[in-house]
Order: C-alpha cells, then structure tokens, then sequence
C-alpha cells in the first residue's frame, strides 16, 4: 500500500490519544503493528509510523483494515512533537513571508470522534498547551520588534480597517479585553452586535460583552522559546484576530455579543455572510465580522479565551467541554513596508479549527434539537469526509477529482482558499494568491467505538487497505462441537487467528472417525463455511445500510430546516412586496381621488360661470325693461306735455291757433285738404316721432334742437312766427 501526500489539500496526520490507566489491551481497536521486516524499521525510523491497523471487535467477522496517513502519532506523543511533526513551523514561515510579498495561508484542523482529543491537541489543557497556543507563541516571538506599537496603532488602525475586505469592525486589543473582562467598569451593559458595514471608533471600547475572568497565569509549557523564525525585515507587521463557529450550517461570530430582541427581550446571534468581496472575487471571506488587532501573544490569548468562552456558553448554554460546533480562530498576520510612506497592508493568514466532533445518535442517545444538532454535524463532516475521499482518489483515478466543497459551509470555509487564485477579469493586473497549506489531525481512541472510529478513518485516510479477511473458523466451529481434548484447555489463539481446515485424524490429537463422519464433517464444514460468509456478508450490507440511513436522515434534517429557512423568505419576500404593491395601489388611487375631486371642483366652477353668465344677461334684459319703461314713461309725460300745449293753443287766439300744422303738417297735406281732426292726430303721431328721433340725435351735452323742454321754452314771437308759416301753407 502506498501512502502519498497531496501538496494541494491536507497533510492528514493521526494523533491516538492515550488510554486511561488499567485498560484492558485487548479491547484495542486500534493498533500500530510492529516492523516485520528490516527495511520496514529502517522506513519507520525515516518517516515514522504511517500506518494503523483496525481491528474489529472479536464479536463481529469483519475484515481488519489497515489505513495510511502521512504520520501516526502514537498515545505517548506529547503536543511538541505533534507541533514539530506536523510541520507547523514552515506553516508560520509561510504565513510570516521573510523574503517580502504576502506569504501562504495556512489551515491547521483537528477531526474525530467527540472525546477523542481534538480540544485538547489544539487548545491544550490548563496546564499544558496546544497548537494554537505554541503556534501564536512562534508568530509573536518572529515578528518581535517589527510588530506595530502602540502609539502607531492608532493611525494604522485606520488603514488596517480600510484595507479589510470583509466589511469588519475592527476593535483594539486592549479596549476590546477591557469591554469582556469583568473586572472593567461599566461592563456589565450589554450592548447591540454590529450590523454589518456598522463602524465604530476602534479606539473606543466596542460594545460589552459575557464577562470573562483575565487568566491569571498561562500555562507554560511546552516551551517554544528555541524557535526563532525571521520575518520580513522590511515590513511591520499587526496581528488580527477573528473567531466564528459554524453551527447547523450558519456563520456565528465568537467576538460580538449577541443581540437583544427589542420585542421578545430574546438574545439572538445573529448568522453572517460568507461571501465574494470586489477586493478579492475569486475569494469568500465571512462578513460583518468584528476583528481585534493584537500587538502581542498575550493579547492574543485574551481575545482566543474571550471567543472560546463564547462558544462554549452559546454552543451548549453551558461551560462544557464538548463541542458542538466547528470553531474557526483567524490569526490575519498583516504587513506592510516599514518606512515613512508605509505602504498598503497585505498578508496572509493562520486559521485554526476545532470541528465538531462526529457521534453516533444511536450511541449518543441524544433526541429532539440535540439530535438534529448531531445530524447537521454529521452531515457536514461527511461532507468533509467526501472532500478528502476526493484528494485520497487523484492517485487511483482516471477521472478528473472535483473538489465537491459547496455542498456545506464547512467545507466551504475549509477548501476554498486551498486552489490557486485566478485573477479575474475585472482586476487582471491582481495579485494571484498561492494555495493554503493544510494540516488536518485526525485524533482517534484506541480503545473508542469501532463503527465511528472506523468511519473516520475511512473519511480521511490517505489511502485504505483491507489486509486480512477475517476467514470465518471452520475449525475451531466444529472442534467447539467436538468433545473437549483431554488435558487440554482450548487456546484463545484459536478464536482470533484462522487455520487452514485440518481434517481430523491428520493429527493424532483429534480422535479417529468414521469415513462416513468424516464426509458429513466436511459437507457441514463448508455449508457452515458458506453460511458464515453469507453472515458475514449480510452484516456489512447492514451497517453499510444503516450508515446511509442515518446520513440520508441527517440530510432530511437539514433539508426540512432548509425548507423551513426557504418558506420563511419567502413569506418575508412575499409580504414585502405584498405591501410594496399596496403602498403603490394606494398612492395611485389617493392621486385619481385627488384628480376626481380637482375635476369635479372644475365641473363646479364651470357650472356657477354658466349661472353667473347667465345672471349677467337677465340683468342686460332688465336694462332694456327699463329702457322701455323710461321710454313709456317718456310717452306719457308727451302726451300730458302734448294736452297742456293743446290747452294752450285752445285758449289763444284763433289767428294764431294751429302752430304745430305749420312744422309738418302741411307737409302731410299738401293739398291742404286735410280735416282738423287728421291734423290733430298727426300731431300726435309727429310728437312721438319727434320725441324718438330727439332721443336717438341726443348731443352729449344733452341739447337737442327737438327737446321738448326746449319746445317749452319756445317763446311767443317763435310761436307766431311758426303759426305764420303754418297759415302761409
Ligand atoms: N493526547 C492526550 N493526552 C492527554 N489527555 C488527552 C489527550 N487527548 C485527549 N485527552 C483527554 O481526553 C478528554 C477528551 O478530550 P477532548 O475534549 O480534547 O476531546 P474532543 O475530541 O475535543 O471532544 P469533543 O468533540 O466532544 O469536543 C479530555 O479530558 C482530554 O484531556
């Protein structure tokens, strides 16, 4: 079997932890053989163990499977040698970049069974330290003097917070430890989680958080002081710190608090966004994060106990140690050139991760939310499990091995980073990023169970062989059914290992029998022989069943919590634009109600003009009412005028007695044979005529040579000389 490695995904280490005193050896599962030959030692001595035996328990006929790794660590391996073995040092190299430029990112991950060691290899115990701890210790210890100070901190952590892509809010270390620990006054407000793109002054203590206690004394060993790294000298450098957890497949931030519901006085975490930035497109980062800039290892530890804290409460709403989540603790090392005229930030960056261990619900014996927490983990590990599958295959397969890591945040977080960035059309001239550098540790228990344990190990072995099938005992099954031999016990060698079938009688210590018993001893030999294989057979079909069961049930789990997420937006969507629409609907009938009523006011107006104007021409028609009386009146005043002057001309002399003949009448009668009485009433007639012709003549001033006001005022010489003319006629 041939152990390779994959420069492109996970270094895949496997750390045993070691059994508690008074074990009993043979219920081991898992065993390191030993070197049967001398070029097999002379190998182990180059590389170390590489391989591990599984073996199943004796009640069950199931093949031994031997797995490879790129190392095994055995129970007595401390954390230093897991720290140098795993090759986290050239991890730091890479991540520091002492030659110039942004350096490689690097993920170191822990995966295995719950209880298996995973917390304990990363994070330590209280009095020994883990990776992350040894690890930060190396980076601060390199960067030494080239790391930011703090009267620089200030400015810088404009720059820094501009230069972030992920929309983060970024806090100092020391206000932010002074905001988490207890001992801060002032503390124990809890204040709002940021909303996304929200920024604060990060010189100004963020928003109060759980109150976590300030370790009073670190541990201290195992002790990293001999490691010095160099860094770029002509840089300096900030660390940035970020922790998230990934629980039922969301994004939780570990460094903000979570927020009070205005209404329900409910504490709700808020879940963030993994998405594509402008600034790097062909990478995702999680949004709306709150990063802490740390100048110093101390500082570092503070903010990591700040975060863990959080976990654990959220996580479990206890301080237990097991996890039920997967962790993510970034350690962003950011560096520019170290001049007046500091250049842009760049870097790269150290991620850590503690998943979640994978549990058996049967084993468990969790139920309800519990049950679906351990569903969605499993599921997502399994995920994991295909993805490293995936990498374990390139060697065996012709097919071109996609990566299939979209299917879960998980994986998301974990592989995304690890294939070479293309720099995209829009930013062609952007700086193309190398491939992370992976770590994975699978931790496992010895003396743990076999069905998870072996599961784990197919996830992630680097490549996986099935050494000895397990040959169902013919013998020893017919020899428990012969008579015990006497003086001998049975070995218990017999119950482990196989033996060729030995026909009795061969050996003098099996009684002699029968041709015929021996035939019928064969022919129940080899239907036993054949029943055990189809048992055996039928046993494997099972648990391979069962497993798919449980992972298709842990998928129906998430789905149906996806279906639920799903109708949830859309109801939201659907309300939204519900509302939107009537908003729009009640806006357009507001303005057509507007636009009747201005119409109808028009309607109105035009309506009361018609009845003005109407108004208008009855009052011209009164005028002319009135004309025409005027002129009645007119008529009549003539006519008394007209009797007064016949009175007048009545009671003058007869010589002088018809002067108003003389002005026309004669005119009317040229043959001046007309009566008196034709006179008379022509008389008549030619007042009114007069009457009207003065009134259309009538000069401005009011003269009329016609008036008869001026008639009136005609004196008597007129008079005579008129009735003279009159006469003459
Ligand atoms: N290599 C080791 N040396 C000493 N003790 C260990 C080692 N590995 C694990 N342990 C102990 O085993 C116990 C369980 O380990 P740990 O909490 O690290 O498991 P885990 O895999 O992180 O579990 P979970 O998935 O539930 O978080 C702890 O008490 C731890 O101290």
């Amino acid at each position: 079997m041939e152990s390779r490695t994959s420069h492109n995904l996970f270094e895949v280490y496997l750390r045993l932890r070691p059994s508690p005193p008074g074990a009993p050896a043979s219920e081991r599962i898992l065993t390191v053989e030993a070197p049967e030959t001398k070029e097999e030692e002379a190998q182990r001595e180059a590389t170390g163990v590489t391989h591990i035996t599984l073996n199943p328990p004796t009640d069950r006929r199931r093949a031994i499977e031997k797995f490879a790794f790129t190392r095994v660590f055995e129970p007595d391996a401390g954390q230093l040698d897991v720290f140098h073995s795993a090759g986290v040092v050239p991890m730091v190299e890479g991540v520091l970049a002492r030659d110039g430029g942004d350096g490689t990112d690097a993920m170191i991950a822990t995966l295995g069974v719950t209880g298996s060691g995973k917390t304990h290899t990363m994070l330590g115990s209280k009095t020994q330290r883990g990776l992350t701890q040894l690890t930060l210790d190396v980076l601060f210890r390199s960067i030494g003097l080239n790391m930011l100070e703090g009267l620089d901190l200030a400015s810088a952590a404009d720059s820094l917070q501009a230069s972030d892509p992920s929309e983060a809010t970024l806090i100092t270390a020391p206000n932010f430890i002074d905001a988490v620990c207890g001992d801060a006054p002032g503390s124990r407000s809890r204040a709002a989680t940021p909303m996304i793109g929200e920024s604060h002054n990060h010189l100004s203590p963020g928003p109060a958080r759980r109150n976590i206690q300030r370790p009073s004394a670190l541990p201290q060993t195992p002790d990293v002081s001999n490691i010095d790294l160099c860094c770029d000298a002509s840089a300096e450098y900030a660390v940035v710190v970020s922790m998230y957890e990934v629980h039922n497949d969301r994004i939780y931030d570990l460094l903000s608090p979570p927020s009070r519901n205005a209404t329900s006085k409910d504490i709700r975490r808020r879940p963030l966004l993994f998405k594509s930035t402008e600034m790097s497109p062909d990478r995702k980062v999680v949004a709306g994060l709150r990063k802490v800039i740390c100048t110093s290892f101390r500082e570092a530890i503070m903010v990591l106990e700040a975060g863990l804290q959080e976990r654990r409460v959220a996580g479990t709403g206890s301080n237990s140690t097991s996890s039920r989540s997967h962790g993510f603790f970034c350690f962003e090392v950011k560096k520019r050139t170290h001049s007046r005229r500091p250049g842009p930030w760049g870097g790269s960056k150290l991620t850590i991760v503690d998943l979640a261990g994978s549990e058996r619900a049967r084993d468990a014996k969790t139920a309800g939310a519990t049950l679906v927490e351990a569903g969605k983990i499993n599921e997502s590990l399994m995920y994991l499990g295909q993805c490293l599958q995936t990498q374990s295959e390139v060697g065996t397969s012709s097919k071109p091995n996609i990566v299939p890591y979209r299917q879960c945040k998980l994986t998301e977080l974990l592989f995304s980073n690890s294939f070479p960035s293309s720099s995209s059309s829009s930013q062609p001239q952007g700086p193309r990023r190398n491939p992370q550098r992976g770590v994975m540790i699978v931790t496992a228990d010895p003396l743990g169970d076999f069905n998870a344990t072996s599961q784990i190990l197919r996830y992630s072995a680097l490549a996986r062989e099935v050494t000895v099938p397990r040959i169902p005992s013919i013998t020893a099954t017919i020899l428990a059914n012969a008579p015990p031999m006497a003086g001998r016990p049975p070995s218990p060698v017999q119950t482990h290992h196989p033996r060729p079938f030995m026909p009795p009688g061969s050996s003098g210590s099996y009684r002699v029998a029968s041709s015929d018993e021996r035939a019928t001893m064969e022919l129940a030999a080899l239907e036993i022989a054949r029943l055990s294989d189809d048992i055996d057979h039928l046993r494997e079909e099972v648990d391979i069943q069962t497993e798919a069961r449980m992972t298709a049930e842990a998928h129906l789990m998430s789905m149906e919590d996806r279906m639920l997420d799903l109708e949830a937006s859309i109801r939201d969507d659907c309300a939204t634009e519900f509302e939107e629409r009537l908003a729009i609907e009640l806006a357009r009938f507001k303005s057509s109600l507007l636009l009747e009523q201005e119409r109808n006011d028009e309607h109105w107006d035009r309506k009361v003009d018609v009845l003005e104007r109407g108004l208008g021409s009855d009052e011209a028609d009164d005028k002319e009412n009135v004309l025409v009386e005027n002129l009645e009146e007119e008529v009549e005043r003539l006519r008394r005028e007209n009797v007064i002057l016949k009175r007048e001309l009545a009671s003058r002399s007869p010589s002088k007695r018809r002067p108003l003949e003389e002005r026309g009448d004669c005119a009317s009668s040229p043959q001046g044979s007309s009566t008196k009485g034709e006179g008379v009433a022509q008389l008549g007639r030619k007042m009114e005529k007069m009457h009207l012709s003065n009134s259309n003549s009538r000069t401005p001033n009011g003269a009329s040579s016609g008036s008869p006001k001026k008639l009136r005022r005609l004196g008597n010489r007129k008079w005579e000389h008129e009735e003279d003319a009159d006469l003459e006629c």
